[in-house]
């Protein structure tokens, strides 16, 4: 069976001003991936609750919301509640992972569990079964158009491999750097869900959706 494979755009690097347009340009997407940030978790700031409950609304393609913001634990239950259909916040700004993962699932939202590229897999291994979806950054967390951290495929195989091991239906996702060129790495490390930002928003999106679906597929395990 080959695995299925998510290409889900991230809007941080689309234009904001015109943001119905830009979800409507990325209609053939999986999911659209909305980038949450506090200017405190990372040096830089976007939107909060009122914006992305206005994103859902509108959006043809469900919600995929990363969060990059401290205090996870306050704040995560809130976008699955406003009804993203998935929400991932960080290992390093969570005090109860697992709780709140058990949180996020009872409201009716994939819960996911991102890591900085600096952050040790090994802990999270074990508490695979707790989660839907894992996010490997391959940047630093803050801001698009930033290179693809090959180094960080180690982290990747890690994962895919507790995975398979522990039988379990989890998605493995890569964010940061996801180009053309780039996506067949992750993919042969064992990612499935790729977030890409600039690739996507810096042609026509439809297009540039295509060529990441074709490039990811002729890796696909
Ligand atoms: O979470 C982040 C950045 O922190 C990402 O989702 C970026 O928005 C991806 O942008 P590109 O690297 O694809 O341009
Ligand atoms: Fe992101």
């Amino acid at each position: 069976m080959v695995t299925a494979q998510r290409i889900n755009p991230s809007i941080l690097s689309a234009d904001f001003v015109n943001l119905q347009a830009e979800l409507e340009a990325i209609r053939t997407a999986d999911l659209v991936h909305v980038d949450v940030m506090d200017n405190h978790f990372v040096p830089n700031l976007t939107m909060g609750p009122p914006i992305v409950e206005r994103i859902q609304a509108v959006s043809p393609v469900p919600l995929d919301v990363h969060l990059m913001i401290s205090d996870a634990d306050r704040w995560a239950p809130g976008y699955a509640e406003l009804g993203a259909y998935s929400v991932t916040f960080h290992a390093e700004a969570a005090a109860d992972p697992v709780a709140l993962a058990r949180r996020i699932r009872d409201i009716g939202a994939r819960a996911g569990i991102a890591l900085k590229p600096g952050t040790d897999p090994e802990p999270y291994l074990e508490l695979l079964p707790e989660f839907d979806q894992v996010l490997v950054m391959t940047v630093e967390p803050g801001f698009g158009g930033q290179s693809f951290m090959a180094d960080m495929m180690p982290k990747l195989r890690r994962f895919a491999d507790a995975k398979a091991k522990l039988g379990l239906d989890l998605w493995l996702q890569v964010d940061g750097g996801i180009t053309v060129d780039t996506i067949g790495i992750a993919a042969e490390a064992g990612a499935d869900t790729f977030v890409a930002g600039s690739a996507v928003y810096g042609g026509v999106p439809e297009t540039r959706i295509a060529e990441l679906r074709a490039a990811a597929a002729t890796h696909a395990h």
